[in-house]
């Protein structure tokens, strides 16, 4: 077994269809036993990157090793597991029946898959419901079953797309809970989801792709650099205010739209300096309503590298709102 080298290690790599890139100089790392979420608008190229990742689709340029090895080598591949988005299931198939049949194909004995399939059934929220067929399960039980075949043969990298989208909170939870599993047996996981605050409950990094090219990878902490966004509510807004608030930290929006209430977005850059957010408004006059730290969240760092524009580098926020720069 290979020991010591990233799961997923892609550098330049590049896809080309009749002459337009879709995939443009892609570089990115992803460590062994990480869970890593792949974001991007549609038609971002995501499916592609991953179709090159599981050997399915070979790259017109570039690199790419899988767990130290070549997409193309059978022996890697035996140790990936693939959720696609959209799966065709054999409607006449039992869930037992279609892990069977999947468990096969991976190589797995029939010994060891009599063992194994009640345990992915049960692991996925399908215990006891293995002998019903295909075609009479809901929407999230074929996604769960699905699931079920993407972990069955043990594999050390799995490459999730959009995993939870059939799936109601419940579901949602629980296959979070399956994903946190699978790090805390060492297994990667590769997640694309346009479920954002789902990828940053869950990933430990995540990289952003637009038009073929990682915008940026990173912790959360260091994508956001380490600004604490912060939230002030108060009935009204004074130059003087604005001034003082900027000297504080970078006033990112300001919303004076609803008569007698001012919202402005405040980003700091230690959470020491909030008692002062709260000094500045009570010195200015103004009535508080709320001051809230937030958490950085992936949404607000998606919609600023999404929409930025030109050729898709990280730039300045664009105006979701009224914004005014500090
Ligand atoms: N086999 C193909 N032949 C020609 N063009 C293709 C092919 N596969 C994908 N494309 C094009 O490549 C671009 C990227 O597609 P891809 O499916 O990788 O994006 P995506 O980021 O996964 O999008 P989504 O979030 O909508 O699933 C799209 O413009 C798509 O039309």
């Amino acid at each position: 077994m290979l020991r010591g080298v990233n799961a997923i290690e892609t550098r330049e790599l590049r896809k080309e269809y009749r002459g337009r890139a879709v995939v443009d100089g892609l570089s990115l790392t992803v460590g062994e036993g990480e869970v890593f979420g792949f974001l991007g608008p549609n038609g971002a190229g995501k499916s592609t990157t991953v179709k090159m990742l599981l050997g399915l689709v070979l790259p017109s340029g570039g690199e790419a090793r899988v767990l130290g090895g070549s997409p193309a080598d059978p022996a890697v591949r035996a140790q990936l597991g693939f959720l696609p988005e959209q799966f065709r299931f054999q409607t006449w198939m039992t869930g037992e029946e279609f892990l069977n049949f999947h468990g096969r194909l991976a190589g797995m004995p029939a010994g060891e898959l009599r063992r194994r399939i009640p345990e992915v059934l049960e692991e996925v929220g399908l215990g006891g419901r293995g002998r019903e067929s295909l075609g009479g399960y809901s929407k999230g039980m074929l996604q769960r079953c699905g699931l079920a075949g993407a972990i069955l043969a043990r594999p050390r990298l799995v490459f999730l797309d959009e995993p939870t989208s059939a799936l109601d909170p419940i579901g949602r939870v629980e296959v979070r809970e399956i994903i946190e599993r699978l790090r805390a047996q060492g297994v990667a996981v590769f997640l694309n989801s346009h479920l954002l605050s789902e990828v940053e409950q869950v990933c430990d990094r995540v990289a952003f792709v637009k038009a073929g090219r990682v915008l940026e990878q990173g912790t959360m902490r260091e994508l956001m650099g380490g600004v604490i966004p912060v939230e002030i509510r108060m009935d009204t807004l004074s130059p003087a205010l604005h001034a003082a608030l900027a000297r504080l930290g970078e006033v990112r929006h300001t919303d004076s739209n609803t008569p007698g209430r001012t919202d402005v977005e405040l980003w700091l850059q230690e959470e020491a300096a909030v008692p002062a957010v709260a000094q500045a408004v009570f010195e200015s006059g103004a009535r508080l309503y709320a001051l809230t730290p937030r958490r950085p969240d992936l949404e607000t760092m998606f919609l600023e590298l999404i929409e930025a524009p030109g050729d898709g580098a990280p730039a300045q926020a664009q105006p979701a709102r009224e914004v005014v720069r500090g």
